[in-house]
């Protein structure tokens, strides 16, 4: 390994972000949100309302309580409740398909969609959705497609009150839209991870808030 290339996966996800960037840049439907801190996009309309209204009952078929790596639902870092989508149905593979049109990546690196459903006072505390590779976590992950690249994450209703999608270092907070598709490059463009894609679903305080998020890897996910 390089001196230059000290994260694993550096070089493909620098080529994978390379490529979306370029993707996303001739692409008139996709605004840049205005910050250097990270590489951050939104395309309007993405998901018709009748859409978003199937994702929100498929949701709450779904929805556990969230686990997120090393960290539990009891800590109180991810109060939402979430669940993959049953990766054969074709209404969540046409869907999973469109957006990975419109990021220009294929299907097999990104997971499945995952829902996810904020009640008042849930919330998903500041974190990035990249795999620390210092942790135990990474020696499974790196076997199931290594570290993730971009986010895809779309909001599916309108929140009464909070539940902004705040980029802490970027410091921009995204009010939940529904039909919204919301693009983040995790990586910096040499590849290593950007902790400027700090980010939180901050709390929901009225109402409810509905997202559903794909994680794009660098390699073959399953
Ligand atoms: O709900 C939000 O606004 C953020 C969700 C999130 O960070 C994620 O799905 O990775
Ligand atoms: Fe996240």
């Amino acid at each position: 390994m390089s001196q230059s290339m000290k994260h694993p996966d550096q070089a493909a996800i620098a080529r994978i972000g390379a490529k979306v960037t370029q993707r996303l840049t001739s692409d008139p439907q996709a605004y840049r949100l205005p910050t250097e801190t990270a590489e951050i996009y939104a395309i309007g309309d993405f998901l018709t309302p009748s859409e978003c209204a199937r994702f929100i009952a498929m949701i709450d078929e779904v929805a556990q309580p969230s686990a997120v790596f090393e960290v539990d639902y009891a800590s109180q870092f991810r109060t939402s409740y979430s669940g993959n989508f049953d990766p054969a149905d074709p209404f969540v593979l046409a869907v999973s398909r469109r957006i990975d049109d419109r990021l220009g990546l294929d299907f097999e690196i990104g997971e499945t969609i995952q829902g996810q459903r904020y009640l008042p006072g849930q919330e998903f505390k500041p974190h990035n959705d990249w795999f620390y590779t210092d942790q135990p976590y990474w020696e499974g992950e790196k076997k199931r497609g290594g570290q993730r690249s971009w986010t895809a994450m779309a909001f599916l209703n309108e929140v009464e009150e909070g539940g902004a999608t705040h980029f802490t270092e970027a410091r921009l907070a995204i009010d939940p839209k529904p039909g919204v598709l919301l693009i983040w490059n995790n990586a910096l463009p040499d590849g290593s991870p950007n902790p400027g894609t700090m980010h939180a679903g901050t709390p929901v305080l009225a109402g409810e808030k509905y997202v559903l998020t794909r994680w794009y890897r660098t390699r073959k996910w399953d």
